[in-house]
């Protein structure tokens, strides 16, 4: 299977002087074309650290993290945002979004950058995923006029803009309630089934279950790995059961 993203032993530390602290301590992890990859662990184990050092979003101090077949450590800042506008998409537990745009224009605003001759385009696509995702009806309404499921939603939108390879995903539903959030991993697992790869971070085991490969981190090393059948929509309670006794076994 092709590995859109590598991970190779990772290096990444805070701090300066006797405060530095290394947090990812040689960690290799990949995401294979069309993959749902799940990253769990006990809080501070470096979970979040791994996901923005695989996305490129933060520099890494030793190791190599390859996109798309490329050396990210070797490109430029302008080609680096470039690899991650066009191949990723990114949510996290409360969208960053502006308060003087409406939610469409939130949706539509971080892929037009150099793109402004498109906005019609961009436009249309971004009123085809508010419609595919439930909230067409929304498109007009300030960013405090919705629920946090429809913000979420729309958070979901903003990362399917250009029709990314990954979704990285921080926590999306950490927020929200169990029924909101159990809508959203729907829209994560249709998303999935459609050839987006995703990888999330979540302390959730029901969020958890949803992934066919789960990566266990514990004190910025994974300490094991999980792997499901993809997910179909059917026994999710046998995967939640899975998930939960690997959990008790490696303690966390
Ligand atoms: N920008 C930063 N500056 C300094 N320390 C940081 C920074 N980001 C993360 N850390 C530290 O690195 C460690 C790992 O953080 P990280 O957010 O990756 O953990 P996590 O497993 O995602 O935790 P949580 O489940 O609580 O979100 C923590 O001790 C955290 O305080």
């Amino acid at each position: 299977m092709k590995k859109i993203i590598i991970g190779d032993q990772i290096v990444k530390s805070f701090g300066e002087g006797e405060e530095k602290r290394r947090v990812l301590g040689g960690v290799s992890a990949c995401i294979n074309e069309g993959e749902f990859v799940a990253v769990m662990g006990p809080s501070g184990s470096g979970k979040s650290t791994l996901l923005f050092a695989l996305s490129g979003t933060d520099g890494i101090d030793g190791g190599k993290v390859m996109v798309d077949g490329k050396d990210i450590s070797e490109i430029g800042e302008t080609e680096l945002s470039d690899l991650r506008r066009s191949k990723m998409g990114f949510v996290f537990q409360q969208p960053t979004m502006l308060k003087n745009l409406n939610i469409l224009d939130n949706i539509i605003l971080p892929s037009m950058r150099g793109n402004r001759k498109n906005a019609a385009k961009m436009t249309e696509t971004a009123r085809a995923l508010m419609k595919r995702v439930g909230i067409a009806e929304l498109e007009k309404r300030d960013i405090t006029q919705v629920s946090g499921g429809q913000l979420q939603r729309a958070g979901i939108c903003r990362a399917l803009m250009n029709s990314p390879k990954v979704i990285f995903g921080d926590e999306p539903t950490g927020a929200l309630n169990s029924q909101t959030a159990q809508e959203i991993m729907d829209l994560f697992s249709e998303i999935n089934a459609e050839g987006t790869a995703v990888m999330l971070v979540t302390h959730d085991a029901k969020v958890a279950a949803r992934a066919e490969r789960i990566l266990f981190m514990n004190d910025g090393t994974i300490a094991s790995e999980l792997t499901l059948p993809k997910f179909d929509g059917s026994n999710p309670d046998d995967r939640i059961e899975k998930v939960t006794v690997k959990m008790r076994e490696i303690g966390i």
